[in-house]
């Protein structure tokens, strides 16, 4: 048979691949490895001649055997995709054929059984035997449902061992990432661990509650009753009983592991109920009813859309096996455009933190409007649920918190997991300082890589005991039952939230604690605490409070996020004719460089209906479409602007001459690089600029369109999409999941607006 004219061949990574076991997987794999290029022929075994045929006749193998011997005979990579029970005697049977060097890997749902196969069966191959498991399925089974795009954009997890060649592994990886697949690596235990709790024990307790109910007398008229709940609870239970048969017995130890813990949680949801403790029912379902998401995102340290989508991918098609695929959002952003209208953004991202951290260790009920609803603060949230905070909410910006006082915080049971959540790690790394318990604080990729020294050292200095990790980067981990004393800190740079993390931890401290800043930052920290009732000194640069006080709940409004608004302020001044309304937005004097540095260089932006909110100012932005002029940024503007800069750059970009930046070299440390990631995305627009280490030059024109990668960065990402209305072509921005840190909705609003913006 003909090799398929249409794939890449120039150079495949394999010279022959043998596919052992022709089902969904293994079909998939080939049709996949065919349709990408990634091996000049394919090969399969199987004991069945059909499926072989098949196979041949559907052209995504050229030949087969049912000798796997003969089978895997001068192949460079076999992948064996038969059922988990069977891998030791189809190991065996193929490893007379394998040749020297070959590549084994396998698509198992269970790892540490089948390492232990290969080891006993491969002999000397076992050093490049690189154990995997593609996280993908779907309800049609066989190779006739094979399906060469089944792996794009799905996780597959290998599992090397200490004795798999590395080289191997890189091989193997490099192939799945050809068939469009995100590779992750972990050990072979640790995978069966985490399978084991959010796969093998959702499908068992799915067969047996239906098999508990089906044992009931009259369970036909159970059945017809049913209603969603049930079949949603119950769905999994449709999957092949062979199947998970064997993974139950291969992953026994896990899976029984997962069913304890799984017991005492039944436990304690049986007492609730019995004693009619609401509190502890509460307690339960609230923390339940957000941690779905959290888990799954802690899992995949990952962002919790991303967690999100995996759920619903996962509810419409699987039915064999977990599906888990992960979509990470691409904005393609159309040329040209207007903005009109009056749009309401989420609310403050600062604010809605502050929130939750004060209302959890105040006295008293607090209700909170206007929070954002945005997975930074939900981090923030979800970890006082972990330390035992009973929240309510949120539900349309509302949210309820029961707080436990200063001292009511328990021990979380985990490592508590920020996200991607600058503002969350800082701030609760100086609040859990002085606990009694310890605590470790860890991120998504993103955050892993950002500097937490600058907290951990000033709360050293106070008596706190903190550990960071490799570069002073997370895992932030703080030793409870220590003793602070207050102190006086001149902050090294103008940081809000180191600002907030030591007067946080002042809160636990003997004696007076105070900061001074270089420069003045958001002082949200400083006003909330007012709000709830303890005295902040403020005197010039510096803030002081005395430990030992209380906080004491109540009603608390959170307007709409000027760092959310920037991106309208931009898009609606270098659009012409736009003209945009932004009501109820927070204009804290503290926050609102980005309206005067537009202003400087020429933006039409009124304030209106200026008002007071809960401690802190409000108006509506209107603005209107003008002529922009590049300027030199005064420095004094640069931290009451810190987070806008990506959209500021996007204005000076459409500006006429140059705008120069200076004094920002913390735009390097936070989402992402934001002086050299905002240049790599100027540059593919074909925009002039200059780096330097602490800002950038931007000169100002007609640019084009492009493609622009936002690593991850919520504010690059809206920036550039902003970017459009003015650009020559359309801009395609990639890895945009991380909007919903701070602008969930962001596209269907911007949309709404007249940006044309399609998220793919
Ligand atoms: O305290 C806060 O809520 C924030 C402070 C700023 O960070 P730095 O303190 O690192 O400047 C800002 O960039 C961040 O988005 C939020
Ligand atoms: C820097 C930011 O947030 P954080 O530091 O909380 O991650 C931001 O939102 O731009």
């Amino acid at each position: 048979m003909q090799i398929n004219g249409n794939a890449v061949m120039s150079e495949p990574l394999f010279n022959r691949i043998a596919v052992i076991g022709l089902g969904l997987i293994g079909g998939s794999f080939a049709a996949a490895a065919r349709e990408n290029g990634l091996a000049r022929s394919i090969v399969a075994g199987s004991r069945s001649a059909r499926t072989l045929e098949q196979g041949i006749a559907l052209g995504i193998v050229d030949s087969g055997s049912q000798d796997l011997a003969e089978a895997v005979a001068g192949a460079d990579l076999v992948f064996v995709s038969t059922p988990v029970s069977a891998m030791g005697t189809v190991l065996s049977a193929l490893k007379p054929g394998l040749s020297n060097g070959v590549i084994v890997t396998d698509g198992g749902s269970v790892k540490g059984n089948v390492v232990n196969a290969a080891r006993d069966a491969l002999g000397a191959h076992y050093a490049r035997f690189v154990p995997g498991h593609p996280i993908a399925g779907k309800e049609k089974s066989g190779v006739s449902a094979a399906d060469a795009k089944l792996y794009r954009d799905h996780r597959v997890i290998l599992t090397p061992t200490d004795a798999t060649d590395p080289a191997a592994t890189a091989r193997v990886r490099a192939l799945w990432t050809g068939m469009g697949a995100e590779v992750l690596q972990m050990a072979p235990d640790y995978h069966d661990q985490v399978l084991a709790e959010t796969s093998h024990l959702p499908h068992l307790l799915a067969f047996s509650l239906v098999d508990t109910l089906a044992r009931q007398g009259d369970s036909t008229e159970i059945f017809r009753y049913a209603a969603g709940g049930f079949r949603d609870f119950t769905r999994i239970a449709s999957s092949d009983p062979v199947m998970w048969h064997d993974i139950f017995r291969e992953n026994k130890a896990a899976l029984l592991q997962a069913l304890g813990q799984f017991s005492d949680g039944i436990d304690r949801f049986r007492q609730a109920v019995e004693n009619e403790d609401s509190d502890a029912l509460m307690g339960i379902m609230t923390r339940a009813n957000t941690a779905r998401a959290h888990f799954l995102a802690m899992n995949g340290r990952t962002s919790y859309t991303r967690a999100h989508s995996v759920q619903s991918v996962g509810d419409d098609t699987t039915m064999t096996d977990n599906t888990h695929a992960t979509t990470n959002p691409t904005f393609v952003v159309a040329p040209g455009g207007q903005l009109q209208g009056r749009l309401r953004v989420p609310g403050d991202k600062s604010m809605s933190h502050r929130s939750i951290m004060l209302g959890s260790l105040a006295e008293g009920v607090t209700q909170v409007e206007g929070f954002l609803e945005g997975e930074d603060a939900l981090a923030t949230l979800q970890a006082f649920r972990d330390m035992g905070v009973v929240i309510e909410g949120p539900h349309n910006g509302q949210v309820t918190i029961h707080g436990v006082g200063l001292h009511g915080l328990k021990a979380p049971e985990k490592a508590l997991y920020m996200g991607n959540s600058g503002t969350s790690m800082r701030l609760l790394t100086g609040l859990l300082a002085g606990q009694s318990f310890d605590v470790e604080l860890t991120g998504d990729a993103s955050l892993s890589k950002r500097p937490m020294e600058r907290v951990a050292k000033p709360l050293r200095e106070m008596g706190a005991q903190i550990t960071t990790g490799t570069d002073g980067r997370p895992p932030v981990r703080i030793r409870g039952g220590q003793s602070l004393k207050g102190f006086h800190y001149d902050l090294p740079m103008a940081s809000a939230q180191v600002k907030s993390a030591v007067l946080l931890g002042g809160l636990y401290a003997d004696g007076e604690t105070s900061v001074t800043e270089p420069a003045p930052t958001r002082d949200h920290t400083e006003r909330m605490l007012g709000g709830f009732g303890y005295e902040v000194r403020r005197d010039g640069a510096t803030s002081a409070l005395s430990g030992g006080g209380k906080l004491t709940a109540g009603k608390l409004e959170v307007p709409a996020d000027i760092s959310s608004a920037a991106f309208f302020l931009v898009g609606a001044s270098i659009a012409a004719n736009s003209e945009v309304t932004l009501p109820h937005v927070g204009i804290n004097p503290t926050r609102t460089g980005v309206i005067d540095i537009l202003k400087l260089m020429g933006a039409d932006i009124r304030l209106e209906n200026q008002r007071d909110a809960g401690g802190e100012p409000v108006a509506d932005l209107v603005v209107n479409a003008a002529p922009l002029k590049g300027i030199e940024i005064p420095e004094a503007l640069v931290p009451l602007a810190i987070d806008e800069f990506p959209a500021i750059f996007i204005a000076a970009a459409c500006a006429q001459g140059d705008t120069i930046l200076r004094g920002a070299e913390e735009l390097r440390v936070k989402e992402s690089d934001r002086i050299q990631v905002m240049a790599d995305g100027l540059a593919a627009l074909g925009v002039s600029h200059q780096v330097f280490d602490d800002g950038i030059r931007i000169t100002g024109g007609e640019f084009g369109g492009g493609e622009v990668q936002s690593h991850g960065d919520h504010r690059i990402a809206m920036s550039f999409a902003m970017a459009a209305l003015r650009a020559t072509g359309p801009i395609t921005i990639h890895d945009c999941a991380n909007v919903a840190t701070s602008f969930p909705g962001f596209a269907q609003l911007a949309t709404h607006a007249g940006l044309k913006l399609e998220v793919k």
